[in-house]
């Protein structure tokens, strides 16, 4: 039985796939915070964005099979343009919550049959399953990586346990490194258009400086609060 939270079609706002059309899936659950505001400030992982408990939001439920979440995610994706047009290769993004709490190979496999590519949001503490074709690890805090290597590793800045250097001779393909969104920490996410203002205080000009003096490291923005898009 797969939980999930909720299901859209949207643009990848991070790393880099972003601006790619996408169906997200959010798996509910995070071994590395309950959810709940009041355990915020003693978990892993303290300044997440996301709600991701329960299967009460957009296109959520429970799903018992591959089969039957793979076909609820590929209603998702646009109808293909006609035979004069170059299509797009389907893409699902499988995030959390999570993920790598609930997706499994039966999963992997039942969307590439149905033609997607498979892309995962991971905070990289519990292995992977066989399959991923774009695979982001986010380190969180002092917890220890169980994945070492990927497409990206896309860090949240500035985290005081979890310096860049300490992941910079990993074998990832590309390294990010991405703004803290302090309107999570504890006070509600802002609006879409709060958020602006939010990226380009602090976290973003200590972002910046450090990709400057550190060339290795790219910038990501989250792009989709920026647009409003979700
Ligand atoms: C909500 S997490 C879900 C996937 C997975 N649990 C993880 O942490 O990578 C999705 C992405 O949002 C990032 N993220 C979470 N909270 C953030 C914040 N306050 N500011 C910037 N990025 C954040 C995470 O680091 C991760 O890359
Ligand atoms: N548009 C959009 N892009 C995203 N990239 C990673 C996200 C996530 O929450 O995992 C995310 C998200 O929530 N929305
Ligand atoms: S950012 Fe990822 S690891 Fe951290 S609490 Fe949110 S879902 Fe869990
Ligand atoms: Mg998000």
């Amino acid at each position: 039985m797969y939980h999930v939270k909720e299901a859209f079609y949207t643009l990848q706002g991070e790393g880099g796939q972003a601006g790619r059309a996408s169906v997200f899936c959010r798996f509910t659950g995070c071994n590395l915070w309950s959810g709940r505001e009041s355990d915020r400030a003693s978990a892993a992982c303290t300044f997440c964005d996301t709600d991701f408990l329960g299967t009460d939001g957009q296109n959520g439920g429970r799903f018992a099979d591959a089969a039957s979440l793979a076909e609820h995610l590929t209603a998702l994706w646009p109808a293909q343009d006609g035979p004069s047009v170059r299509g797009a290769t389907p893409y699902v993004v499988f995030t959390g919550g999570e993920p790598l709490l609930q997706l499994d190979e039966a999963l992997i496999q039942a969307m590439h049959e149905q033609g997607f590519e498979v892309a995962v949001e991971t905070n990289g503490t519990l292995p992977a399953p066989a399959g991923i074709d774009w695979l982001c690890v986010s380190p969180k805090g002092a917890t220890a990586l169980a994945i070492t290597a990927g497409n990206e590793l896309k860090l949240v800045y500035p985290q005081s346990e979890a310096p860049p250097a300490r992941f910079a001779s990993l074998d990832f393909e590309h390294f990010f490194l991405q703004p803290m969104d302090t309107g999570a920490g504890g006070r509600p996410a802002p609006p879409a258009n709060d958020a602006i203002a939010v990226a380009t205080t602090d976290t973003m000009a200590a972002s910046v400086a450090y990709c400057l003096a550190h060339p290795q490291w790219r910038l990501s923005l989250q792009t989709h609060k920026i647009t409003g898009i979700d």
